[in-house]
């Protein structure tokens, strides 16, 4: 009998659906504040979620400033150029790029190209005291891994910003700012074919800021999929029946060496800890351990690379009645939040 793949994935009414943490919200009043000293944000989006890694919260606290939309994470996707191509065309007229800055893979020639188009646009809005420009983005979306690569290509120096596996590494945003473009007064002397720009470029890195609450619980699962939520805030082994779900989408194949087709996560991990040696004692599975490894095999890239959100041209209408979606949501958030505030003075006699 051929195997047939879930076509649907149902909803999960009690799947958390907020991570709107502390240092989100600081962290998006300091943006917000230092707003009047930025030239240019730079808003990173996950290639794998070109959809469901869009904040709308930063639509609204940074609007007015110019933007470039940068998508991190490439080499994790299949690299289709017609997906690239109708990802372009949401944005246009605004500039949207595509970068990779994985372990395995030379992030260089990539950046480079970025960075060319940072260069290019301090040239052309020159300013003597330097440019700054903002980078803001979901957490775990490759914020400081941009920075240190763009720094790596730009000046040759080292790594400045921390950067993690699990989300929430960079808890503040960097007010000095990190130098990327030399000024010109650097460059004067030293030979270098390069120029410098005005004052020089600067990146101001911030904390990844999570979406208030996430209406719909597959938006939720891709979010934790791809990093941007802690890995114990939803169960793994849920989290990894979402992959399953798409990996049988995709093809049961990219699965083939631990098991044949299935729907049933629990067979296929157990099938998993026993081809890869992960059984307990007495032939037991951790079922979360397993997880959690197959998991982290996906986002490495070694589990098939491919979209969790659906490219087609109708995509950014898709992405509004997501924001519509949301919105609401936020305002229902910030009341619930307000009442709760309101009754834990009342309790306090304030
Ligand atoms: N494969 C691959 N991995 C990447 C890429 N960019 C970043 N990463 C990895 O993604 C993880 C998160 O990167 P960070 O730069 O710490 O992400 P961040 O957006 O600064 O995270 P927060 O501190 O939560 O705001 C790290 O493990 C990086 O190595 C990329 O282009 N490709």
């Amino acid at each position: 009998m051929s195997f047939i793949p879930r076509h649907a994935f149902p909803p999960i009414p009690s799947l958390p659906r907020s991570y709107f943490l502390g240092h989100h919200k600081s962290g998006l009043q300091k943006m917000k504040s230092l707003l009047s000293t930025i030239d240019l944000v730079i808003e990173c989006r996950d290639y794998r979620i070109p959809l469901t890694s869009r904040n709308p919260l930063f639509e609204q606290a940074l609007e007015g400033k110019p933007r470039l939309i940068v998508y991190t994470k490439r080499d994790l996707g299949p690299g289709s150029r017609r997906d690239e191509d109708v990802i372009r065309n949401w944005h246009h007229p605004t500039a949207t790029l595509f970068v990779r800055n994985g372990k395995r893979v030379d992030g260089r020639r990539s950046v480079g190209t970025l960075l060319a188009v940072l260069r290019e646009d301090a040239t052309k809005r020159w300013k003597l005291v330097g440019q700054r420009i903002m980078i803001v983005g979901m957490p775990n979306v490759g914020k400081s891994t941009l920075v240190n690569a763009l720094r790596g290509h730009g000046i040759r120096k080292g790594k400045v910003a921390a950067t993690g596996a699990q989300p929430g590494v960079t808890r503040k945003v960097s007010g000095s700012g990190v130098k990327i473009i030399p000024s010109e007064d650097d460059m004067e002397g030293s030979g270098s074919v390069k120029q410098g720009v005005g004052g020089g470029v600067y990146l101001v890195d911030t904390p990844g800021v999570f979406i208030p609450y996430v209406p719909d619980t597959q938006a939720m699962m891709k979010l934790a999929l791809c990093g941007s939520v802690k890995d114990t805030i939803i169960p793994p082994v849920m989290l990894a029946d979402y992959l399953l779900f798409h990996l049988n989408l995709h093809s049961p194949a990219l699965y083939a060496d631990y098991a044949p087709p299935t729907n049933d996560v629990v067979e296929l991990l157990c099938e998993i800890a026993k081809k890869t040696g992960r059984l307990g004692k007495g032939g037991a599975v951790d079922t979360e351990a397993t997880a959690l490894w197959m998991i982290q095999k996906w986002r490495n890239g070694d589990l098939g690379r491919f979209l969790l959100d659906r490219v087609h041209e109708g995509g950014l209408e898709e992405a509004r009645r997501e924001e519509e979606a949301v919105l609401p949501s936020f305002s229902q958030a910030r009341r619930v939040e307000r009442e709760r505030r309101r009754e834990r003075n009342r309790a306090r006699g304030v």
